[in-house]
């Protein structure tokens, strides 16, 4: 048995990595899905629907129709060869199983469909400059969409605003102030002014003014 509390939240550059899907029912299209945004997917099944075939025009996905059970070790090995992760999506547990402990003895990691692999993919918000994923490593994956509903609607779109402030203030500031300590302030200064959030409700310009209004104000304080 795994042990849950070992799994930690990383974000990970997937750009150009080798994502490798077994199946292409329900899970294999979600996933294919969520990754091909992502990475360089390969999908392996017996056959495809057209989604799949729409998804392979439109460059998204790499389509390879075999027959798992038919494929020799070495076959397989060959097709998740430098993969970064292999997802096994079949319905058949034997076959899952099967490409998992391949996938092992690469050293490659596994999101397992049926089980808790190395890697558990979370539900995911993606929001402006934000990423939030939301997991209960398999307690209960509808809880995760659940979760992630409910989230979803308490994320305004000064939210994305509020993230251009800071990156804006925080790179000039890395330039006029030089204790990162009277940054961090300034900086939590802006998220937590409520005329700042009230003004961004009205325009991005208008909450950048008055977080403009705070830097200054706080510059002028510090260097008397
Ligand atoms: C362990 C994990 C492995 C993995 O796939 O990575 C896994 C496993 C399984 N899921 C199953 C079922 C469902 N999965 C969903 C939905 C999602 N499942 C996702 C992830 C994960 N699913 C990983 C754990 C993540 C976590 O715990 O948080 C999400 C978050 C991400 C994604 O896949 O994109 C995505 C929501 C995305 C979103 O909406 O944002 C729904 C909800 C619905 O459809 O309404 C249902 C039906 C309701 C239910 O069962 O909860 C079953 C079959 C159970 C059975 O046989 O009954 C298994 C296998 C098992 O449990 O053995
Ligand atoms: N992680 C998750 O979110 C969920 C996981 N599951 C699990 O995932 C498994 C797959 O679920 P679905 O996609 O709904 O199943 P499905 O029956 O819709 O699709 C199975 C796919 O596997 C392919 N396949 C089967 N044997 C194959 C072989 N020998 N070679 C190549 N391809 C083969 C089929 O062609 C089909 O595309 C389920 O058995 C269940 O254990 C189910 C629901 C959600």
């Amino acid at each position: 048995m795994k042990d849950k509390n070992h799994f930690l939240p990383l974000l990970i550059d997937m750009n150009d990595k080798k994502i490798v899907i077994f199946g292409s029912g329900s899970v294999g299209e979600r996933k294919a899905n969520l990754f091909s945004e992502y990475a360089k997917v390969t999908v392996v099944s017996r056959s495809f629907s057209d989604i799949f075939y729409e998804m392979e025009r439109k460059n998204e996905v790499i389509l390879f129709e075999a027959d798992a059970e038919k494929l020799t070790d070495k076959e397989i090995t060959d097709i998740i060869n430098e993969a970064f992760l292999v997802i096994p999506a079949t319905n058949d547990r034997s076959i899952n199983e099967r490409i998992v402990r391949l996938s092992k003895s690469l050293g490659i990691l596994t999101n397992q469909v049926d089980a808790i692999g190395d890697v558990t993919v979370p539900a995911v918000i993606k929001r402006g400059g934000l990423t939030i994923g939301i997991s209960t490593t398999g307690s209960s994956p509808a809880f995760s969409r659940f979760t992630r509903q409910q989230v979803e609607k308490i994320i305004t779109p000064e939210f994305s605003d509020m993230i251009k402030i800071q990156d804006e203030m925080r790179t000039y500031l890395k330039n006029e102030v030089p204790d990162q300590r009277d940054r961090k302030d300034i900086l939590w200064d802006i998220l937590e002014s409520k005329d700042v959030w009230t003004a961004l409700e009205e325009s991005y310009e208008k909450g950048f003014k008055i977080a403009q209004d705070i830097v200054r104000e706080k510059i002028s304080r510090k260097v008397r």
